[in-house]
């Protein structure tokens, strides 16, 4: 416990066992997540992965069909009011009232948040360069994010959720803005859940990276051990193959003739052996990229053999 009465042990967000369905759909599939307190944890997935539907179970917006929910040890649904307080949150949507200026809107949010920061507010209005006098209907949609964002921060949150921030924003705004606000919440100790479909991105920014698939966590793990346990691996055989190798461990494969790459499961001491045994030797070893690891987990066997 620290000072304030905080259990730092204790996970900001904890999902245990949580399904969702809409109709037919599983939009959440058995999924148990824990987010600890200081980390940026990045949720990736394509579309109708079911990001939003956990990011709307973690706000209370969504009630848990079966399983269960904690953010700060209480169940959003029941209490509302006590984790929303905590929480800042930008939505993919964003929805703004386009009638009223930034500083009106400044003014009519703060009236939630018991914790707002007047001085904070107006040192990101000038950092964001929004401009005083314009209604939010006729900024761009750049422009909206960054009020979005504002608003999500000037309370200085325990908690920041992002649903994909990125939209709407161009290169430079996302990478001097956004990854700086990220980095920020982070050095205080503050904790910060985003789901975006940009993985470099998110390779940039997260500590953490929980990959969702078709409403079920494919995997959950620290960036760093993500990719320490995952090879890009160049394969060389002396007679041409019409397949790929048979190894344990290889995710999806690319290639022709003498020459085959795979993104693989597991360490190159561990597959070396393999390659061997299937009369190939490793030419090229490399750490693939989130991006990689993602198409080769999402897709796997689909990835098509290119023939050449
Ligand atoms: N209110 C709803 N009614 C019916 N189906 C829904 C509802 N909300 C989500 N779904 C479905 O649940 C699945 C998961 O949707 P969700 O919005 O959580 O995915 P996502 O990963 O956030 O996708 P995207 O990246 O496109 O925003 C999708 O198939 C979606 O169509």
């Amino acid at each position: 416990m620290t000072a304030a009465g905080v259990d730092s042990s204790e996970p900001v967000i904890g999902l245990r066992d949580v399904t969702r369905r809409f109709g037919a759909k599983v939009a959440l599939d058995r999924v148990s997540l824990s987010v600890p307190r200081g980390v940026v944890f990045g949720l990736v997935g394509a579309n109708g992965a079911g990001k939003t539907t956990l990011i709307r179970h973690v706000l209370g917006l969504l009630k848990a069909q079966t399983g269960s929910v904690r953010v700060f040890g209480a169940n959003p649904v029941a209490d509302p009011a006590g984790v929303l307080a905590r929480i800042g949150y930008l939505s993919e949507e964003n929805d703004l009232p386009g009638w009223m200026r930034v500083p009106e809107f400044v003014r009519y949010s703060r009236a939630f948040y018991p914790r707002w920061d007047d001085g904070y507010a107006e040192e990101l209005r000038h950092t964001f360069e929004l401009p005083a006098g314009t209604r939010i209907c006729n900024l761009s949609k750049g422009q909206r994010a960054r009020v979005g964002l504002l608003v999500a921060l000037a309370h200085r949150p325990e908690l920041l959720v992002l649903d994909e921030p990125s939209s709407g924003l161009d290169p430079l705004v996302r990478r001097d803005i956004l990854e700086a606000v990220i980095r920020t919440i982070a050095d205080e100790g503050r904790t910060v859940l985003f789901s975006s479909h940009l993985l470099d991105e998110v390779e940039r920014v997260s500590d953490h990276v929980c990959l969702l698939n078709q409403g079920r966590i494919v995997f959950s793990a620290p960036l760093d051990e993500l990719k320490e346990s995952h090879r890009s691996l160049t394969v060389r055989f002396d007679a041409p193959q019409a397949r790929p190798p048979a190894l344990a461990g290889a995710l999806a494969w690319k290639g022709t003739g003498h020459e085959w790459t795979a993104v693989c499961r597991g360490r190159l001491s561990d597959l070396a052996p393999a390659v061997a045994a299937s009369g190939g030797r490793v030419v090229a070893d490399r750490t693939p990229s989130l991006d990689e690891i993602f198409l080769a987990q999402v897709t796997g066997s689909k990835v098509p053999v290119l023939e050449g």
